[in-house]
């Protein structure tokens, strides 16, 4: 429940819709016990003017009587359908308050937790699957809303009504008021424990839906596999399978769910005959008139729906309280990737890396050891290496995505740490290895929230990243959609427009991921002339495993097993006969076959 009590500064902020909502359901409820008044005052009426009535029984006089015995009757149900229809209205308000002010929180909740998601580093989204981080804020902020929402209003109402109307009824007789409320308290006490049965499957059937869908989702997207692989029978029977499942569960919600109206219409009824056998003894004892039992019984009905709403309002906020648990959970995690000093300059593009050692967090898996490297500003620099050697890890720790775990990298001589981490970053241009394309525009993905960039630096970069005829080959142009909705761009081409989107920015600093292993040679050739130019002004860093792409660098690094192993030109690699000169050939040769 603790949890819970970081949502009063939302309430706070939302403070008057809370306090106009309390007094509308105060006034609504006002407006809903006041017709039982009436239907007391009209019954006793009825029975005490019709005594009298047939007293008159063939006197002149029994006609005035009649007629105004029926104007009464109109007057008091005209009154009734007036209350019924201002409790209708502030009914209405009360929603317009608190259910407002319950989506109000929904919306700055889910924008805080979207935000705080953008701070978390990188080793946060590797130990969390997205399914994890989409569940809390969407189905945990929902729950958090239903408590801010309708079981505060439930709540409040219950109240409400039970101050206004058990003050009353004991007004009127204590003793049938104790008999009133006896079967009450079962019936809360059911309604939360079905309740909570109810919801412990529905969460389950929840559990079971979502996995049905992954489980759907998946196929579809390896449909292609399946096929080929003439795996369709077994897919089927998989889904089958998990259909069985979820077709379990379903039923047995049914279940109580079909047990849970008759058990509150059985409570209820079993409420009503007690107020008519003790309330019929008190008419009989002269102690109570029938128009007080009827009024009882309204009160009983009355107050049926809040106290069932007591047992799911109750259920509903411990629900909250663990979905808000969820979402603190996350809300507390702090990103350690800070500024020191929030240092904000244009960069030359020195980078050096002094003794730079790199551990995993989560794997506890040692990258790089001892990286010692100084490229200066304008220069490029070839990393290349096998594969799991260390040089994405390098691309990480560039674009400030984890911080060393030993030794440190400075940016122009000043430890990278000490820049504005926004700032820093918006002068890294990066392509990493595993591209990833938004669902929008060819051209919304290079300009990718550069919204002043003009069309001309668009155009450029395409053209750098050879893909200009490509995209003249679509036919809506830049205008051509990409990702699920649209089309589906070739692997070599999806590395392409990585590239575009990184050198329209027009960077300080540019760091090539691997970013050419999906293109033909001859491609790549294109590719790094184009960026030759670009090159030239700027401090580059190109990761590869082919020795082709390093041609234009100034200096190539060779990594094994994060240690660097040589470095130097390409001629002086080649001297070394080592490492290098060894993978040279190896990949001059099957590039000849
Ligand atoms: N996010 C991560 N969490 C834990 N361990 C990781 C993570 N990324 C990489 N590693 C591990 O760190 C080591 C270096 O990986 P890295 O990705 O830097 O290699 P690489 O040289 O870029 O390989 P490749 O050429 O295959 O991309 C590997 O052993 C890898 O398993």
């Amino acid at each position: 429940m603790k949890a819970l009590k970081s949502l009063n500064k939302y309430l706070w902020k939302y403070k008057w819709y809370l306090i106009l909502g309390i007094i509308f359901t105060i006034v609504s409820n006002l407006f809903g016990i006041i017709p039982a008044q009436l239907v007391r005052y009209a019954l006793d009426l009825v029975i005490e003017t019709l005594d009298i009535y047939y007293l008159y029984n063939g006197v002149s006089l029994q006609s005035d009587m009649y007629d105004i015995f029926a104007f009464s009757i109109l007057l008091y149900g005209f009154l009734i359908l007036l209350m019924a229809l201002l409790k209708g209205i502030f009914l209405f308000l009360v929603r317009q308050t608190i259910i407002v002010m319950s989506r109000h929180i929904e919306f700055e909740l889910k924008n805080d937790v979207y935000q705080h998601y953008q701070t978390l580093p990188a080793a946060f989204f590797r130990r969390h699957s997205t399914g994890d981080l989409m569940a809390r804020i969407s189905e945990d902020v929902s729950n958090v809303r239903i408590y801010v929402g309708p079981a505060l209003m439930y709540g409040i109402n219950l109240i409400v009504l039970f101050f206004l109307v058990i003050s009353y009824m004991i007004s009127v007789s204590p003793k049938l008021t104790l008999y009133v409320l006896l079967p009450l308290p079962v019936l809360s006490v059911s309604v939360y424990v079905v309740n909570s049965m109810i919801m412990k499957r529905s969460q389950e059937i929840q559990k079971q839906l979502s996995a049905l869908s992954t489980y759907v989702q998946e196929a579809f997207s390896g449909i292609r596999v399946i096929k080929s692989f003439v795996q369709e029978d077994r897919s089927y029977a998989n889904f089958q399978k998990e259909a069985e499942v979820f077709k379990t569960k379903s039923l047995g919600l049914t279940k109580v769910d079909a047990f849970f109206y008759p058990m509150i219409v059985l409570l209820i009824g079993l409420s009503n005959i007690l107020v008519i056998y003790v309330g019929g003894q008190e008419i009989i004892n002269g102690r109570l008139t029938p128009g007080n039992i009827t009024e009882f019984i309204l009160y009983v009905n009355m107050l049926t729906w809040p106290v069932m709403a007591l047992g799911w309002t109750t259920s509903q906020i411990q629900r909250a309280a663990s979905s808000q648990l969820r979402i603190n959970e996350f809300l507390n995690e702090k990103t350690t990737l800070v500024s020191e000093k929030n240092l904000s300059k244009p960069l030359d593009g020195k980078i050096t890396f002094r003794h730079v050692g790199f551990v995993y967090p989560d794997s506890g898996i040692k990258a790089l050891h001892d990286f010692d490297l100084t490229v200066e500003a304008g220069e490029s620099v070839a990393i290349l290496g096998t594969t799991g050697s260390g040089k994405s890890t390098l691309a990480h720790l560039l674009c400030r995505l984890y911080d060393p775990t030993e030794g440190q990298i400075l940016i122009d001589g000043i430890p990278m740490k000490d820049y504005d981490v926004h700032g820093y970053r918006r002068q890294i241009g990066y392509v990493p290895q595993d591209v990833f394309l938004f669902s929008d525009s060819i051209e919304n993905n290079v300009r990718f929230g550069t919204e002043d960039m003009p069309f001309e630096r668009i155009e450029q970069a395409v053209k750098d990243a050879d893909l200009y005829n490509n995209i003249k080959d679509f036919p809506q142009g830049y205008e051509t959609m990409l990702g699920e909705r649209g089309i589906t761009l070739s692997g070599g081409q999806k590395q392409r427009l990585s590239i575009a989107r990184a050198i329209a920015r027009d960077p300080k600093i540019l760091v090539l991921d691997d970013c050419l292993s999906a293109v033909d040679t001859n491609t790549e050739n294109i590719i790094l002339n184009n960026m030759k130019r670009i090159m030239d002004q700027r401090t580059s860093l190109i990761i590869s495993h082919r020795v082709s792409s390093a041609k234009l660098a100034d200096k190539i690094v060779v990594l094994d097993e994060g240690h660097i192993v040589e470095q130097g030109t390409h001629t002086e690699l080649m001297a070394l006969n080592g490492a290098y000169k060894e993978l040279y050939e190896k990949q001059l040769i099957s590039e000849e076959v």
